[in-house]
């Protein structure tokens, strides 16, 4: 059987460059590399006797690095993409969906970073579900096996034909297919639901919206731009909530960072929703995650701005920081309760705040400033959600650094 050359364009655009070719995906291919050469630009494959064509693709991933996976969990309509155009935007560039592929892809792609949505792993599609009387929250209406196998290919560099689940048609349309990126974001419903797939996470994070918020979310975007109707939104609530408890809200134990969004405690019996009490709660010992702290790491503080400093009309902004103990887990919680008025005042508080992860001082503010038309600009959600995202870029470039420092081992893996 005689070998193949795969030959690449001798000076090949960044986006192209042969460097980008990993071992380990011209082997996906039924393709093992014997060698490859990225200064002459090709590539050595066995050639196959059963005439099966080698297809040939090209990553934008640097061809030692194992893509970092980070899974993001919360109900629907709980902030999940709003917190991902957050994090691209630490990465740079903006996510979009795959040129050219299906209209109604749930995917995002941007430099870095590539955002699945673990709808897609839904086995049942809206027929089916009603058939058989169960929600898209039942694991029985997910395949789990599946999103394993790919969730690990993709750790292990190989590209995938992910399905589509259609949320405009309710059905399951021919499949994706999804290069390794630099950082693979599987969100959805059930990221840490199945222990198999959440042994591949790198980093994961829970939004913990809770009712009286998500009901207010909901009114705010399904009567007000969506046309539904109040009773129809408190039924759908309704028909969720079992399946939530028992299936989604447990993952949460299993996360590093929580975010929790609560009613204000500044205002007595506020059932309006408008004005949030956000926790970050952030467990410790996680490698290569730093808890953020308020002024002395480990003590319990609470901390009431001056108000010449930043600007917040009534009910005023308080933070609280302090160590807890969250589902036998030893945690720091840091919290916001209340909104600011002017983001650009936020430098106030980033600069009482550690371990934030920034690369200059004002990296939180600018973030937020260059995003504030996102909902919850202004409160503890888009700022600890911007957090996150620093958080993630640190755990990135530790694992990085890790991977440099034993060429070897990464090489092997
Ligand atoms: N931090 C926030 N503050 C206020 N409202 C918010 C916030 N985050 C989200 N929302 C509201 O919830 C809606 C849904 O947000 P987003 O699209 O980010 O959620 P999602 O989890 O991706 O939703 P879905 O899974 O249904 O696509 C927004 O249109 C907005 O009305
Ligand atoms: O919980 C959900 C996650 O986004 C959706 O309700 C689920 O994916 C089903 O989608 P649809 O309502 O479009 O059939």
């Amino acid at each position: 059987m005689a070998n193949i050359k795969l030959t690449f364009p001798s000076s090949p655009s960044s986006s192209t460059s042969m460097q980008t070719l990993l071992p380990l995906r011209a082997g996906f291919y039924g393709a093992p590399l014997l060698s490859s050469s990225p200064s002459s630009g090709h590539l050595l494959v066995p050639g196959h006797s059963s005439g099966k064509r080698y297809k040939l693709f090209v990553c934008t991933a640097s061809s030692t690095e194992q893509p970092v996976i980070i899974g993001l969990a919360a109900d629907s309509g709980c902030g999940k993409s709003t917190f991902m155009r957050r994090l691209t935007s630490v990465f740079g560039g903006a996510a979009t969906p795959p040129k050219g592929g299906n209209p109604d892809s749930n995917t995002l792609i941007s430099d870095t970073t590539t955002v699945i949505c673990l709808d897609d792993y839904h086995s049942l599609d809206r027929n089916g579900r009603k058939r058989e009387n169960v929600t898209a929250l039942d694991p029985r209406a997910n395949n789990f096996d599946l999103m394993c196998e790919q969730v690990k290919a993709i750790k292990e560099g190989r590209p995938i034909e992910k399905p589509i689940y259609n949320h405009v048609t309710g059905l399951l349309d021919p499949p994706e297919t999804i290069l390794p990126p630099k950082i693979f974001v599987i969100e959805g419903l059930h990221p840490m639901f199945d222990a198999r797939v959440r042994e591949l996470l790198d980093f994961s994070i829970y939004l913990d919206i809770s009712d009286e918020v998500k009901f207010a979310w909901k009114i705010q975007r399904d009567m007000a731009e969506r046309g539904h109707s109040l009773e129809s939104i408190k039924a759908s609530i309704a028909a969720r909530k079992p399946d939530f408890d028992a299936y989604i809200d447990p993952q949460k134990q299993h996360a590093d960072v929580v975010i929790q969004v609560l009613p204000t405690r500044l205002i007595p019996d506020d059932n309006e929703g408008k004005i949030l009490r956000v926790r970050m709660i952030m467990k410790e010992g996680i490698p290569n995650f730093k808890p953020v702290y308020l002024f002395d790491e480990g003590s319990t503080i609470s901390w009431i701005p001056c108000g010449r400093k930043l600007t917040c009309s009534y009910p005023g902004i308080q933070f609280s920081y302090g160590p807890d103990v969250y589902y036998d887990n030893e945690v720091s919680v840091l919290e916001m309760d209340g909104q600011f008025d002017k983001l650009d005042e936020l430098i106030y508080v980033e600069s009482h705040l550690s371990n934030l992860s920034t690369k200059f001082y004002g990296e939180i503010t600018q973030q937020m400033l260059k995003h504030a038309d996102f909902p919850g600009s202004n409160n503890g959600t888009g700022f600890f959600q911007t957090v996150v995202g620093l958080k993630i870029r640190d755990v990135y470039e530790a694992l990085r650094a890790e991977e440099a420092a034993t060429p070897l081992k990464s090489a092997k893996a």
